[in-house]
């Protein structure tokens, strides 16, 4: 049944699987391409036994993000974990008391996402971590290692931004001194585990339908249990000692501690990975671009002795705009989440529109970011400067990281870390396309858990170090300015 003042519904030619087979066919832009055939702020598409309510328009989700007790994200976080963690019933249980917040934000869920948030908002524990994250990006990065990776001369720019952030953040959040992910079997374990996922999450006999990602989900489990009978969290970040207090007050077996982490290594990593790959081939792919960030980074270099550079990178990271301005426009262009609630209890939104308990609500940021209503003509278009002269923009129209109260707490850590992977690379390394002397652009796929597009083929190139920064020994700090900060 359908109410009169829901969203629309749009009809389908399909009996019984309604919008389904076109969802699975054309993945999110199917969205786009209903929202611009009716162009409507919200609608309504039917699939079996249930419905989904499509938003195209930022007002309209300031409005639900007010909502979001009863338009929540939180049914999400308890389908993840019951489909890929294996939970015991009494985590499951936990994690699912209270979704309404009705006693307040008490609760396994709202206080390990609070913690999550105190421990990775911009302070000293997240300039702990990224002090640590930084440490492991320059050993990588550093010309003995880069050669090394160059072996045959070629580098997959993918698969090798993945090598030296998955080390890089793991590090930073579980700590240098015991970190799972030293081990490469844990490394391919946990990427099988992405590869997988569609089939594991179908949680219906993994054995069998996917004996690789299972056998991979087990192995990454054991190297977490290893890693907590060996007292892990204590040597690791704030992060994972902040969820470890929460969990132990909740009553969570270390067995479900362990398994949770693999939602804490997904968020970390999934995202960042191909996001700092996008950035790299951006300004590589672009003189112009290229030579503007190099002139405007270089002036945060410090040269006090003959042949030694540093750079501090909370102060390019802060003073560096374009710098910024990049990072964001890189994310807008290649985003493609949904930001999934579902709506727990009938609610009005905008006084206009009934949304029914039991639907499902997503917010397709590729469609919003699209919208040449909100970002101009250029919508379509990569541009490195649109954030430095972007007229203002609504918040909630900038969807890469989410917004209201499921924003990806992980935000302020992944600009920090993408970030200095461009500051590493600039002032040493060329890179360029290993095939012919110009860039293509890719082709590119979406990933059902991802929120970030990634090319269909990885991006071959060569990377060789510039002739001025041979010889020259560089060193990359992070001393933060905590008076900068407070003002
Ligand atoms: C470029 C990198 C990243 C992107 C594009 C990204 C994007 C997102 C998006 C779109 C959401 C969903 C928000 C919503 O639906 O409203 C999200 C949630 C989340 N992200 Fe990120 N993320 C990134 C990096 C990180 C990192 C580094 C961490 C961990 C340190 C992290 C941890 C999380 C967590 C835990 C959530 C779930 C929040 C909740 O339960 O409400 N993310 N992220």
């Amino acid at each position: 049944s359908h109410g009169p003042n829901e969203p629309r519904l749009i009809p389908s030619r399909i009996p019984f699987f309604g919008h389904l087979p076109g969802m699975i066919r054309h993945g999110s832009s199917y969205y786009g391409m209903i929202a611009k055939k009716h162009n409507l702020p919200i609608f309504t598409l039917g699939v079996p036994k249930s419905k989904i309510y499509i938003v195209t328009s930022p007002q309209l989700i300031s409005a639900i993000d007010r909502r979001s007790k009863t338009i929540s994200f939180a049914p999400y976080v308890v389908q993840f974990a019951k489909r890929m963690l294996k939970p015991s019933q009494h985590a499951i249980e936990k994690l699912g008391e209270n979704l309404l917040e009705e006693k307040g934000p008490v609760g396994l869920r709202p206080e390990t996402l609070k913690a999550m948030h105190d421990s990775l908002v911009p302070g000293p524990n997240l300039d702990a971590i990224s002090k640590v994250m930084l440490r492991g990006i320059s050993t990588y990065l550093d010309p003995a290692s880069v050669q090394e990776s160059s072996g045959s001369g070629r580098i997959r720019l993918f698969e090798w931004t993945r090598r030296f952030v998955t080390r890089a953040s793991t590090d930073a959040v579980y700590g240098p001194e015991k970190n799972p992910f030293h081990d490469p079997e844990v490394y391919d374990a946990f990427w099988t585990i992405d590869e997988q996922f569609i089939l594991l999450g179908l949680n219906v006999l993994p054995g069998l339908i996917t004996p690789r990602g299972s056998r991979a989900r087990k192995l990454f489990f054991d190297a977490m249990h290893r890693y907590y009978s060996e007292d892990g969290p204590s040597t690791a970040s704030a992060l994972i000692r902040s969820r470890h207090a929460v969990s132990l007050q909740h009553g969570l077996s270390q067995t479900d501690m362990e398994h949770f982490n693999l939602s804490v290594s997904y968020g970390l990593l999934v995202n960042t990975v191909p996001t700092a790959a996008w950035v790299l081939y951006h300004v590589y792919s672009d003189e112009s671009l290229l030579a503007s960030l190099r002139r405007d980074i270089g002036a945060f270099v410090r040269r006090e002795e003959e042949a030694t550079a540093s750079i501090n990178l909370p102060e390019v990271i802060a003073g560096c705009r374009l710098l910024d301005s990049l990072v964001r426009e890189v994310l807008r262009v290649h985003s493609t989440n949904a930001s999934g609630r579902v709506v727990l209890r009938d609610t009005l939104i905008d006084d206009r529109y009934m949304l029914k308990e039991g639907a499902t609500l997503l917010t397709p940021s590729a469609e919003l970011h699209r919208n040449a209503d909100v970002w101009g003509p250029t919508a379509s278009a990569f541009d490195a400067g649109r954030f430095l002269g972007q007229k203002k923009v609504p918040g909630s129209a900038y969807r890469a990281f989410g917004s209201g109260a499921s924003v990806c707490p992980g935000r302020f850590f992944a600009t920090n870390e993408i970030s200095a992977i461009l500051v590493m690379m600039l002032p040493r390394y060329d890179v360029s396309p290993a095939h012919g002397r110009s860039w293509v652009v890719p082709k590119t796929k979406s990933h059902i858990t991802t929120s970030i597009m990634t090319p269909v083929e990885d991006i071959e190139v060569r990377i060789t170090e510039r002739e001025e920064a041979k010889g020259v020994k560089w060193t990359f700090t992070w001393e933060a300015e905590e008076e900068k900060r407070q003002d």
